[in-house]
């Protein structure tokens, strides 16, 4: 339920603090239009000192969309809107109850609750250069950058396949590097085994997570068109594992949790 209360210059937004794995956001129920959002006020809430604090702030607002039950937006602390956040659909799973379709900006993703953990359908991966996007025409399974792979989980996701401690050190550059015309995600995946692998993601418009799902969706993709592993893989990261699923020439299915952490408003100043 979103409340608001407009006092003198001020507004109070109701929110669900909630993560996956770590990763964390600001939930904030619009389905009663009550709250106009801009990129001043969405950095503002974002901030882990100034404001609450997030790795995305997502935004519930009604479906527009036949056969979905929520449209949901996610944004970055920059204030970018990105098109995919697996760790926050299934954190919307979780918070809208009974099985969702979750309508983003790549389409309709179906959810199921199985137990304690949450499926998303995260559509199917989009492997040509033009749709990632890249700059230019490249071999999307093997770029000149580091020998690393790229594709689309509705976010553009470059994979490298080396140590995860670089991706402090080499993820600020590459997020901007010109083979990407709208920045990308930047992962580091160590291969374990054909069936596991550890990864750690520099996000774009977010910096270094303790996990990504799309991202996750998007290692596996980019290492089992190496061969690197199979089509059905356990991602590890900081705080806990992801299954992830690349049906044949289908979508990308990841089960995983999604916890609540707490409830509570912020008084934001309209001027903000
Ligand atoms: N930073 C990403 C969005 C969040 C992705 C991540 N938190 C996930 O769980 O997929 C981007 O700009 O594409």
């Amino acid at each position: 339920m979103t409340f608001i209360s407009a006092q003198s210059a001020s507004v109070k937004i109701a929110f669900t603090k909630m993560h996956g794995l770590g990763n964390d956001f600001i939930v904030l129920d619009n389905r009663s239009n009550m709250i106009t959002l801009t990129e001043v006020m969405i950095r503002h809430i974002c901030d882990r000192h100034l404001g609450i604090g997030c790795d995305q702030l997502v935004l519930l607002s009604n479906p527009t969309l036949e056969g979905a039950s929520v449209r949901v937006q996610f944004f970055n602390p920059d204030g970018s809107e990105a098109g995919a956040c697996g760790n926050a659909s299934r954190c919307v799973a979780k918070f809208i109850g009974h099985n969702p379709v979750i309508e983003t900006q790549n389409g309709l993703l179906p959810t199921f609750k199985e137990g304690e953990l949450y499926r998303v359908v995260m559509g199917v991966p989009k492997l040509a250069w033009q749709d990632i996007p890249l700059s230019h025409e490249a071999d999307t399974a093997h770029l000149p950058l580091y020998d690393g792979a790229a594709c689309s989980m509705g976010n553009p996701h470059l994979t490298l396949f080396r140590p995860i401690k670089e991706a402090a050190l080499l993820g600020p550059e590459l997020e901007h590097h010109a083979l990407f015309p709208q920045r990308a995600n930047i992962g580091f995946a160590e291969i374990l085994s054909p069936t596991h692998m550890r990864l750690r993601v520099w996000e774009r418009g977010a910096g270094l997570t303790l996990a990504c799902g799309s991202g996750a969706c998007a290692a596996v993709v980019n290492a089992a068109r190496r061969n690197l592993v199979k089509r059905k893989c356990t991602v590890t990261m900081e705080k806990g594992d992801l299954q992830i699923i690349w049906e044949e020439n289908g979508p990308v299915h990841m089960i995983g949790p999604a916890e609540t952490v707490f409830t509570g408003q912020i008084l934001m100043d309209q001027a903000v």
